[in-house]
């Protein structure tokens, strides 16, 4: 792999999505899969696809297509999912709790560690083994486990609150879910969840 390269934003927003996939083949015992196999799946265009997976290096075989397990391994280690990221969120509400209940770290090597809130009927609860621990244990406990993505759930008022307590604590990338928009400094990478917005957009193509 060419390990200098900067890859462009739009190809590793791609590699989760053949890595869904390739998974769910994996699952299944299926052991080789076409680009055209995976376009027609993602319906994504299978030069594109073997032009993405090309950047990183050979993978696939003329006629025979892509190895599975040879593919999942290596868009793991591109996306430096080839080990565990610990992950802290904060805000265990609706949203919050529901994040904790699903259990991406089987497959997808990001982990939910620790879990945090400011309100006191929530310090204390159990949601999916974690224990909700208050604010003031945040900086040292995202230290102790080595957390360095933090997931934000509290209301759009907080946000920047937190956001600002994360960076301080060390974190390197920040998941908001509250629609607004946070200041960090540059090293820190932020991405925004916002399928509120997908959905009202949605209304748009009805008839
Ligand atoms: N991105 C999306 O599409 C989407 C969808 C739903 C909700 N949201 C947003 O997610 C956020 C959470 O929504 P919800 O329905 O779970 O709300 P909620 O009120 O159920 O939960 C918010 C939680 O944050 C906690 N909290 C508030 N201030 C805090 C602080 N300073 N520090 C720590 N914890 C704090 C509260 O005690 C509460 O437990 C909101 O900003 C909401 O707008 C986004």
């Amino acid at each position: 792999m060419k390990s200098s390269l900067k890859i462009s934003e739009t190809v590793v927003r791609r590699l989760p999505i053949y890595l869904r996939y390739l998974n769910e083949l994996s699952m299944r015992n299926v052991q080789t899969v076409s680009s055209q196999e995976l376009g027609n799946r993602l319906d994504l265009n299978p030069a594109q696809i073997r032009k993405d997976l090309a950047y990183f290096g050979e993978f696939g075989k003329k006629g025979i297509g892509y190895d599975v397990s040879y593919l999942i391994e290596k868009i793991r280690q591109i996306l430096k999912l080839d080990q565990t990221i610990n992950v802290a969120l904060i805000g265990a509400g609706n949203l919050g709790v529901a994040l904790c209940n699903y259990n991406m770290y089987q497959k997808d090597n990001m982990k939910i560690q620790a879990v945090f809130d400011n309100h006191p009927d929530k310090i204390g609860q159990t949601i999916n083994h974690l224990t909700v621990l208050p604010l003031s244990q945040m900086h040292e406990k995202i230290r102790a486990e080595n957390i360095r993505v933090g997931i934000i759930t509290v209301p759009a008022s907080e946000a920047q609150n937190v956001a600002d307590q994360l960076v301080e604590a060390g974190i390197e990338g920040i998941l908001n879910f509250a629609p607004t928009i946070i200041k960090v400094p540059e090293h820190i990478r932020v991405h925004y969840a916002d399928f509120t917005a997908d959905l009202l957009s949605l209304a748009y193509y009805l008839e």
